[in-house]
């Protein structure tokens, strides 16, 4: 493929100038994107820069603007000019989607949650009745397994650790054979060691299974360990799309503002 463009088809995410504003807010201004299958993309930005709203954008879960182009996941048109294409479901299909807040049915075990990846592949009365096929609940445990959750597979999401429902959702994508996993945050209340390991997790998928991932992270750290590439958003705006190397002292100040000169300066208050 090298020197040839690739098309929108395949592409694992392809972004074409959308813009989102909520009342008199631009929380993305204009934006375009594309990663290719196989990436590991860091979405990084100050708090409000709008790295979610772009996730909830490629989701569908939100709609751009009337007057955006289109959002396609693998080719599939998840939306454009502000409408949801006809084909959400199919594209949706092919991305497990990690979001902070609606990660697990937290009455459910984490056995049940990791089988609900299944739901867009089997007959919806199995998903509503809770019957799943021998092989979907084959496919959940080895899951779990690699994820390195399987020990927890009966306890409720909720009574696990932020780590351990992290791990589960992901268990849950590779259920869903999802080609790329796109992350919103999902190390930001988690232990040093338990986001290490989930980090590691992701970058372990992308690597080794090909997976695509597609993170938000607010420590620029985490970024400049785990992803080759950086894109970075200030006020709405893509102000850097490149490698990680690109992540200069300048460029992370004026990603991050002035202040973010202190931070990088800033002597331990106690030695
Ligand atoms: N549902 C909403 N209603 C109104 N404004 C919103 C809504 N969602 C986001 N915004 C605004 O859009 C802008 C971008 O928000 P967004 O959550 O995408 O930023 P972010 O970079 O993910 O921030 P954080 O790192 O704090 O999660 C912010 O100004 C935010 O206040």
């Amino acid at each position: 493929m090298e020197g040839i463009k690739m098309t929108a088809k395949s592409l694992a995410l392809s972004v074409d100038q959308v813009t989102k504003t909520y009342g008199t807010a631009v929380a993305l201004s204009g934006a375009s994107l594309t990663v290719e299958p196989g990436e590991m993309v860091a979405l990084i930005g100050a708090s409000g820069s709008g790295k979610s709203t772009l996730l909830r954008l490629a989701s569908g879960l939100v709609l751009a603007d009337s007057g955006s182009g289109a959002i396609r996941l693998f080719g599939e048109k998840v939306q454009e000019n502000g409408k949801l294409s006809a084909r959400v479901r199919r594209a949706r299909a092919k991305v497990g989607f990690i979001f902070q807040q609606f990660n697990l049915v937290t009455r459910a075990s984490l056995y049940a949650n990791a089988m609900l990846g299944s739901l867009g592949q089997i007959a919806p009365w199995r998903g509503i009745t809770g019957s799943f096929p021998d092989d979907v609940r084959k496919r959940a445990m080895e899951a779990l397994e690699r994820v390195g959750v399987a020990g927890h597979a009966g306890k409720r999401a909720a009574n696990l650790s932020g780590g351990q429902q992290q791990r589960g959702a992901i268990a849950r994508a590779l259920v869903q054979r999802a080609e790329a996993i796109f992350a919103d945050e999902p190390i930001a209340s988690l232990d040093p060691v338990s986001a290490r390991r989930v980090m590691r997790l992701l970058a372990e998928l992308n690597e080794q299974d090909g997976l695509t991932v597609v993170v938000t992270l607010h420590q620029v750290d985490y970024a400049l360990k785990y992803c080759r590439r950086a894109v970075a958003l200030k006020a709405g705006e893509i102000i850097y799309d490149g490698p990680i190397s690109g992540l200069t002292r300048e460029r992370l100040i004026e990603i991050y503002g002035d202040e973010y000169r202190d931070v990088m300066d800033e002597e331990p208050v106690r030695a």
